[in-house]
C-alpha cells in the first residue's frame, strides 16, 4: 500500500530538506547534474522525487506539477508524512516589471494570489503568504556573491497560465510592486507556514509579460544552473567561498 495516496515513498525517504521544482523533466536533470549517491523515491503520477547528497549533504527533490492544489498536496504530505523542514521551490515565472529581464532570477519575498483557496481559511483577513527570513536573507546575500542576476521582493501567484487580459490582470499587484507571476509561490509559503516550516520560492524569469520576450524552452534546463546552484547552497548553508570550482557565474 502506498504511504500516502500521491506517495509511494516510505517514511524516512526523504531528506529534511526538500527541493520543489514544477516539472519532473527538471526534477531528473536536477538529480542528475548536482546530487550523489541519488535514488528515485517516488513515480506516482510522474511526480518524480529523488533522495541524494549535496556536498555530502542530504537533500530531496520532489516535483509539484502545476498550480496551487497540485503543490499544496504535495508540500502537505512531505511536511506531515515525510518530516520534512525545509521546502525551496525551484520553478519558473513570468516577468511583471520591465527591469524584471528573462533568465535573471526572482527570490519571492511574498506573494499575492487570485487563488479562492485561502480565502476560506483566514476570516475576515487577507493572509500575507511570506518566506523564511532567514532562507531569504542567505539567498540574497549568496546570489550577490555568486554574481547572479537577481530580484528579491513580492511576486503575485496566479491560478490562470491562460487569461484574455494578459497584463491587464496584474495592473493592481503590479502598481504595488509584484516583480514576477508564477502560481505555486502563494501556496507554498502558506501550507509551510501552517506546519511550521521554513520556505522559500526561486524562480528563473522564462517570459516576459510586459517587454513580451520568451525564452525557448529547449535552452531551459540549461538556465536552470544559476537557480538550482543558488538553491542548493542555500538548502546546505554553502557559502560562496566553498563554491565548487566551475560554479557558474555570471
Ligand atoms: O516551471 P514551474 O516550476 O512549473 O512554474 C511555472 O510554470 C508552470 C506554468 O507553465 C506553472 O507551474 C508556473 O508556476
Ligand atoms: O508567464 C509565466 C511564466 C511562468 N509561469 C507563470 O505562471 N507564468
Amino acid at each position: 500500500m502506498q504511504t500516502t495516496p500521491h506517495n509511494e515513498a516510505k517514511r524516512g525517504d526523504y531528506a529534511e530538506t526538500v527541493l520543489l521544482p514544477g516539472d519532473p523533466q527538471r526534477t531528473e536533470w536536477i538529480a542528475a547534474t548536482f546530487l550523489q549517491d541519488v535514488r528515485c523515491v517516488n513515480r506516482v503520477r510522474g511526480a518524480l522525487a529523488y533522495t541524494g547528497r549535496y556536498r555530502g549533504a542530504p537533500i530531496s527533490l520532489h516535483t509539484t506539477g502545476i498550480g496551487a492544489p497540485s503543490l499544496a498536496i504535495y508540500a502537505h504530505e512531505l511536511l506531515e508524512t515525510y518530516g520534512a523542514k525545509t521546502l525551496i521551490r525551484v520553478g519558473t515565472c513570468g516577468g511583471l516589471a520591465e527591469h524584471v529581464k528573462l533568465r535573471s532570477l526572482v527570490i519571492s519575498q511574498s506573494s499575492s494570489s487570485d487563488s479562492a483557496i485561502n480565502r476560506q481559511l483566514f476570516g475576515v483577513y487577507d493572509y500575507a503568504p511570506s518566506a523564511n527570513f532567514e532562507l531569504l536573507c542567505r539567498a540574497a546575500r549568496l546570489a550577490a556573491e555568486m554574481g547572479l542576476v537577481h530580484h528579491v521582493g513580492q511576486t503575485a501567484s496566479s491560478d490562470v497560465f491562460y487569461h484574455p487580459d494578459v497584463l491587464g490582470r496584474f495592473a493592481g499587484v503590479r502598481a504595488h510592486g509584484a516583480l514576477a507571476v508564477d502560481m505555486e509561490t502563494n501556496a507554498l509559503y502558506t501550507v509551510a507556514a501552517r506546519f511550521g516550516a521554513k520556505a522559500l520560492s526561486i524562480c528563473t524569469v522564462v517570459d516576459s509579460l510586459v517587454n513580451h520576450e520568451d525564452t525557448d524552452s529547449t535552452e531551459r534546463q540549461e538556465l536552470f544552473t544559476d537557480m538550482v546552484r543558488l538553491a542548493l547552497d542555500v538548502a546546505t548553508n554553502a557559502t560562496s567561498a566553498e563554491a565548487e570550482p566551475g560554479s557558474p557565474q555570471r
